[in-house]
């Protein structure tokens, strides 16, 4: 890569799913404020926050190299979730998943000094027919609770997954495909 590349992210997940496609990167905080405003479509939210989490990265960073800010939801019903608060939480938003087909919306951002790109992947998502127990067993594994939609298909909530189309990767948190184009998009300019 003729460039730098920055990760404004905490997960780790996206920083596994970079090093899987051989993208070597250096991780930079940028603490953003993630709240949706009102009447802010799921798609123009989970856009803004990758891009505000990039630009702030590249503020922390002096300007300096490119830099990858990310962010995932989950939409369900018209019910955004991010991540559950508490297990009460979580538990509503099992219910709501249980049986049911949602979308993962994940916006990858890249920007440097000089230019910004967004690019968003929507992928549905149908779990089967979830118990009470099963809910309450889910939270108690401590998987939940970082994740938005309060679930990890990579781990124990695999085998809630009946169906999927679209984007594996972009479920767990950075589309590898849109991300690797964005970034030769970079390196062509
Ligand atoms: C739906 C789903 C989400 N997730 C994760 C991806 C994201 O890390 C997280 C959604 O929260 P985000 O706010 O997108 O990301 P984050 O707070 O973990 O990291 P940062 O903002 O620093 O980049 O949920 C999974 O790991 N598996 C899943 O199946």
């Amino acid at each position: 890569m003729p460039f730098k590349l920055f990760l404004a992210s905490g997960s780790p997940r996206r920083g596994e799913l970079l090093s899987q496609i051989n993208v070597e990167y250096e991780r930079i905080k940028a603490g953003i404020d993630e709240t949706q405003q009102v009447a802010e479509s799921a798609e123009h939210y989970v856009q803004r926050l990758a891009l505000e989490k990039a630009l702030a990265g590249l503020l922390n960073n002096q300007q300096q190299g490119v830099v990858l800010g990310a962010d995932t939801i989950v939409v369900c019903d018209g019910v955004v979730m991010e991540k559950p608060q508490d297990k009460l939480h979580a538990q509503q938003m099992m219910h709501l998943l249980s049986g049911n087909t949602h979308q993962v919306l994940t916006a990858v951002a890249l920007v440097t000094a000089q230019q910004q790109a967004v690019k968003l992947v929507t992928t549905e998502v149908t779990f089967k027919i979830l118990s009470d127990q099963e809910i309450s067993d889910y939270w108690d594994t401590g998987e939940p609770k970082d994740k938005a939609g309060g679930y990890g298909i990579q781990g124990i909530a695999g085998q809630f997954v009946t169906h999927i189309s679209g984007s594996y990767s972009a479920v767990v948190g950075l589309p590898l495909y849109e991300t690797a184009q964005l970034i030769k998009r970079f390196e062509e300019a």
